[in-house]
């Protein structure tokens, strides 16, 4: 278990009853204050396996990690752009930018959410979606805050702002860095691709990078570390696949994180201890989901049950 830490209030029901108390007022200007968090946790979980028997591996999680991933993973610390603050993904440009195809899958099904409770932003929806597919598909305990707010589409971001696959430990380090991660973060994040697959539509890529692909584990980093990788024989953008069976995959931008001595060292400490490449990420993940965003006050720090 990944007990809170010492700042957090557990999402008892206690907390719940406060927050109820305080909307009994409907905070106009504090929307945020008017929600029952763990319901939408509840709401979010349940729709991670619904009408998906013919979805990918049959789970909308791992490409509603990814939607959180990529509102959050514009921030430049240089200006405070970007950000998971804002959601600026619901318009183009920032939609249609290549890194971001596919993800209108994702931002649909949240659409059911965002209907029930319309106090709820974008900003925060999304963040929220993102711990709740790590959470149900077997991952650590990710502590969240609400009052996150939606901004206009003059603040989208540029394109080129998310890593390029096709690229090396250079241009990952420029664009985790300028997120304000260091080389250990970048590593823990990373091993969310233990998740989901690639699409040759989408990205152009294709495959998933474990045989486990709609359970969180640090098996990424194993096979990461252990299979014996080839380059892909096909008409497609450089992958690599398993020797063996053909059937796994790893970007160019993946397999530098072997190749890196610096990254090497996380790669090799999460393959061979599970429980702290939870940790690790759980706390990275907290903070990616947090890049750039200016907080109220009184927002408290939640935890959830898992359904
Ligand atoms: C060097 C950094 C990264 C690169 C180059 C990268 C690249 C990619 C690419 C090319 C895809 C396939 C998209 C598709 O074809 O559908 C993908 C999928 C995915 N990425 Fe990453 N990614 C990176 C970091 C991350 C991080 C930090 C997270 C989360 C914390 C993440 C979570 C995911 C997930 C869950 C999927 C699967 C989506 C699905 O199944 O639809 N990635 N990534």
């Amino acid at each position: 278990m990944y007990a809170p830490q010492n700042n957090v209030i557990p999402y008892t029901k206690d907390k719940v009853d406060d927050i109820k108390v305080e909307s009994q007022q409907k905070s106009a200007h504090a929307p945020w204050k008017n929600i029952d968090y763990q319901a939408v946790y509840n709401d979010i979980a349940a729709l991670l396996d619904k009408d998906a028997e013919d979805y990918d591996d049959g789970s909308f999680g791992p490409i509603i990690l990814r939607l959180a991933w990529h509102a959050s993973g514009t921030y430049d610390k240089k200006d405070h752009s970007g950000g998971s603050n804002g959601a600026t993904m619901r318009f183009s440009p920032e939609s249609n930018h290549g890194a971001n195809r596919g993800l209108e899958v994702a931002r649909h099904k949240l659409e059911l959410i965002k209907q029930k409770y319309p106090d709820l932003s974008y900003a925060d929806l999304w963040t929220l979606a993102g711990v709740v597919a790590v959470q149900e598909l077997g991952g650590p305990q990710i502590t969240w805050r609400p009052g996150r707010s939606d901004a206009t589409v003059n603040k989208c971001t540029p394109d080129g702002r998310l890593p390029d696959a096709s690229q090396k430990q250079d241009h990952v380090r420029d664009v985790f860095y300028r997120m304000g991660f260091n080389d250990q973060e970048i590593v823990a994040l990373v091993g969310a691709h233990a998740l989901g697959r690639c699409h040759r539509e989408r990205s152009g890529y294709d495959g998933p990078w474990t045989f486990s692909p709609i359970s969180f584990t640090n098996d990424y980093f194993n096979q990461l570390l252990n299979q014996n990788w080839v380059i892909k024989k096909w008409d497609g953008p450089q992958q690599f696949v398993d020797k063996d069976t053909g059937s796994i995959m790893m970007l160019p931008a993946d397999m530098s994180l072997k190749e890196d001595p610096e990254f090497r060292k996380y790669v090799e400490l999460y393959a061979k201890d599970e429980e702290r490449f939870f940790a690790d990420f759980a706390k990275a993940f907290k903070k990616l989901i947090e890049l750039g965003v200016d907080f109220p006050n009184d927002s408290p720090s939640l935890t959830f049950k898992p359904l």
